[in-house]
């Protein structure tokens, strides 16, 4: 399970190799986290950033080995900015010529970039951005500028401290006419001394939520002062500016200025797995080592993992860390195979790309976010303690809801695609994620065949239900816009009936990927029967729980939702014997779990209580501030019982 769970055997070796070499250098060790100061926590994030630089360079690791040391070094840096999303926007936006002049400093680590768009003003809205670009013919150069308050560019990781440049978005003005929003690499900071260069304001916007968690990155604020950067600091691959001021469009279509975002929403659905699975690894775990109530006879009390409730709560959320894993594979391999149409000026599969990507981002962070949340309560009080990992767990984690595209958002754009496709089926054929709308008459017509609780372990029985629930709300959807007359209007009107019909597409897709990597060979005595079972837990977890819509599009019966719920109790049993296993199967360290609860060797109550001593309010056994505040309040004289 665990080459399953890693992809491959050299993955796994490799991977592992990462996690070991990180968790054995103190320089990496984070366990005191939650107690730094701000200045120490970002000081301490630059010190583990550069020796993890070092480490990159002295042993020559690939690209692959530097993503898997950056993930076990488990600390948001601004590197992951410089890495992640400057060097990806020129690649996927610079000319041949900018590329070979922006690429190797960065690659090399000679400047350091970030990712600014968002500003104060607008995040979501990327053509609502204020900050402008205007060319001036003469000197051959664009004036960036901040003309408003709510233009300061707000929020880019990286920018607060540590970048030199920013790959900044700006509203392109040329002769007095606007051109929407273009990228530009402009240089903030000298790379002599670090100074901000004239004209530029920029600092860090302060603190975030919880302790430790994002706080190690320098979220920044930045402001322009009629800024003057080259002509040939536009990524120029979309549109170009020439000397003269005229303004050119190339045949590549406009959205890939949003290109990098696209990347990055790939990306998080990838790492939306390992987020959860580690959660669910400290859950399951504990909920193995926990006892309470049950003792018969003086005999030992129930492992809290043995209760049906605790079952059903932890089981959907370990079948979901799977299931993400296997979805997020598909998608790495959807956007390699769209960025190779793109690199050949190919673009027939970027809405397809877009949608998927959207929609998986947020489908994914907003299930793991509610899932780390949810593995906290299934720990009970220890949970709530920092040592269990699971606080700073769901505090680093929560914001992916938001950046690279607020939840919501997003789903509003899965939602502008379905209902286009809904509205082209009479005349174009539907292809990849959505072809089922093809099926659609049919989809529309035939009803859940389903018997007995047996008849739900049928790949086919659940790929048709997740297929007529989401072909019958899309198509509901569209027959309920077509009555409005204006199409926008009735798209703002009906937003919240076509965010649940997203939903219902994005689940489909990945109960659809978790199916068909099953129907792939997976080597290992009875690997492949335990994924059945976590596919089925995954998938009747859903229906369970979404069984409203199912049964308002008139798919199921409410007889036919209660025997997949029997099912699903069956599951929960067949699940229960293999738990720990299937947590094993992660291969995490205890360094990178960080949590006393989910210890591999599961020795929690002597190492609570030995960490409890380790907290500075035990220095002493009379607390600083006792003789000033408290004691005076003990010995004060009062002349009535009553206040
Ligand atoms: C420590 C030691 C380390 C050592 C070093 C080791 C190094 C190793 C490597 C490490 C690598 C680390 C990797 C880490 C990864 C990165 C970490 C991530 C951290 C997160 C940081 C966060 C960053 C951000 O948040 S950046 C800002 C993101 N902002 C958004 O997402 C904004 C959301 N808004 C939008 O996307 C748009 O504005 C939108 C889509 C909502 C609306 O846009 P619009 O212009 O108004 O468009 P609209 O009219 O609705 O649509 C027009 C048309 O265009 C289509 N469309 C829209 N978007 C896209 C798209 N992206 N692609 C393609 N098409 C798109 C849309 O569908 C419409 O189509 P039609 O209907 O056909 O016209
Ligand atoms: C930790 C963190 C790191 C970040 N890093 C970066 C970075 O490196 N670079 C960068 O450029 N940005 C970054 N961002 C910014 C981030 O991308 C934006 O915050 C994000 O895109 C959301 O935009 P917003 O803040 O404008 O939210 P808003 O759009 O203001 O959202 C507020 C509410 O309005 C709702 N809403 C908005 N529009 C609509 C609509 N059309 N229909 C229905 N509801 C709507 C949303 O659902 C939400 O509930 C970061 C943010 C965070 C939190």
């Amino acid at each position: 399970m665990k080459v399953a769970w890693a992809g491959s055997r050299e993955t796994l070796e490799l991977s592992d190799r990462m996690a070991k070499l990180v968790a054995n250098d103190p320089v990496f060790e984070k366990f005191t986290r939650p107690m730094l100061g701000r200045k120490e926590l970002f000081k301490n994030t630059l010190r583990k950033a550069a020796h993890g630089w070092k480490l990159i360079v002295d042993l020559r690791l690939t690209e692959e080995e530097a993503k898997w040391l950056r993930l076990y070094i488990d600390e948001p840096a601004y590197t992951d900015l410089h890495w992640g999303m400057f060097i990806p926007a020129i690649e996927g936006q610079g000319t041949e010529e900018q590329k070979k002049k922006w690429l190797p400093l960065a690659q090399k680590m000679k400047i350091i970039g970030c990712y600014a768009q968002t500003e104060l003003g607008h995040g979501s809205n990327v053509q609502g951005l204020e900050t402008t670009a205007t060319f001036d013919p003469q000197a051959d150069e664009f004036v960036i500028h901040s003309p408003t308050l709510t233009s300061s560019k707000w929020w880019p990781g990286g920018l607060g401290k540590a970048s030199t440049h920013a790959l900044v978005y700006a509203r392109l003005i040329v002769g007095g006419e606007f051109h929407g929003v273009h990228g530009f690499i402009v240089q903030l900071r000298s790379l002599e001394d670090h100074s901000p260069l004239p004209g530029i304001t920029v600092g860090d916007i302060g603190l975030k939520f919880g302790n430790g968690a994002y706080n190690t990155m320098d979220n920044g604020v930045l402001r322009f002062d009629h800024v003057r950067i080259p002509r040939n600091q536009m990524l120029m691959r979309v549109s170009q500016v020439t000397k003269e001021g005229k303004y050119m469009q190339s045949d590549v279509p406009r959205q890939l200025i949003y290109g990098t975002m696209v990347y990055v929403r790939q990306t998080i659905v990838v790492d939306a797995s390992k987020a959860l699975s580690r959660a669910v690894c400290i859950a399951t775990r504990y909920s193995a080592v926990r006892r309470q109530f049950g003792s018969r006879n003086g005999g030992p009390e129930t492992q809290v993992i043995d209760y049906k409730t605790q079952q059903s709560r932890l089981f959907p959320l370990l079948a979901s860390a799977y299931a993400f894993r296997f979805v997020g594979e598909w998608l790495k391999w959807l956007y390699m195979d769209v960025k190779q149409r793109l690199e050949a000026n190919d673009f027939s599969t970027l809405p397809e790309a877009h949608a998927c990507t959207a929609g998986l981002k947020s489908l994914t962070t907003t299930a793991t976010a509610d899932g780390i949340e949810e593995c906290r309560k299934l720990c009970g009080g220890h949970g709530y303690l920092v040592s269990s990992g699971l606080p700073e767990l769901f505090a680093v984690y929560i914001p992916a809801c938001t950046y690279e595209g607020d939840n919501v958002v997003l789903l509003l754009q899965v939602a502008r695609f379905i209902v286009k496709t809904v509205s082209e089926l009479g005349y174009k054929q539907p292809v990849g994620t959505t072809a089922y709308m093809g099926r659609v008459a049919t989809l529309m017509q035939n009803n859940c065949a389903v018997r007995t609780a047996e008849d739900w372990l049928n790949p086919g029985a659940i790929v048709e239900a997740f297929e007529a629930r989401a072909a019958r709300m899309a198509v509901a959807c569209g027959r309920q816009l077509a009555k409005f007359e204006n199409p926008e209007e009735g798209f703002a009107e009906l937003a919240s009936d076509l965010v649940e019909a997203s939903v219902a597409h994005c689940q489909l897709i990945v109960v659809s990927k978790f199916i068909e990597k099953l129907q792939q060979d997976i080597p290992g005595k009875g690997v492949k029967q335990s994924l059945e079972i976590l596919c089925y837990v995954y998938a009747l977890f859903l229906l369970h729980k979404h069984q409203g819509d199912f049964l308002a599009v008139g798919y199921l019966t409410p007889k036919q939702a209660l025997l997949a719920n029997d099912q699903l109790r069956t599951l929960y049993s067949k699940v229960r014997p293999n738990a720990i296993a299937l947590v094993d199967s992660f291969n995490y360290t205890d360094h990178y779990l960080g949590s006393i609860l989910g210890r591999y060797d599961g020795n929690v109550y002597p190492k609570l209580y030995e960490a409890a001593w380790e907290d500075p309010l035990n220095d002493s056994d009379v607390a600083d501030g006792f003789h000033q505040y408290v004691q005076p309040i003990l010995k004060q004289k009062l002349h009535s019982a009553k206040l």
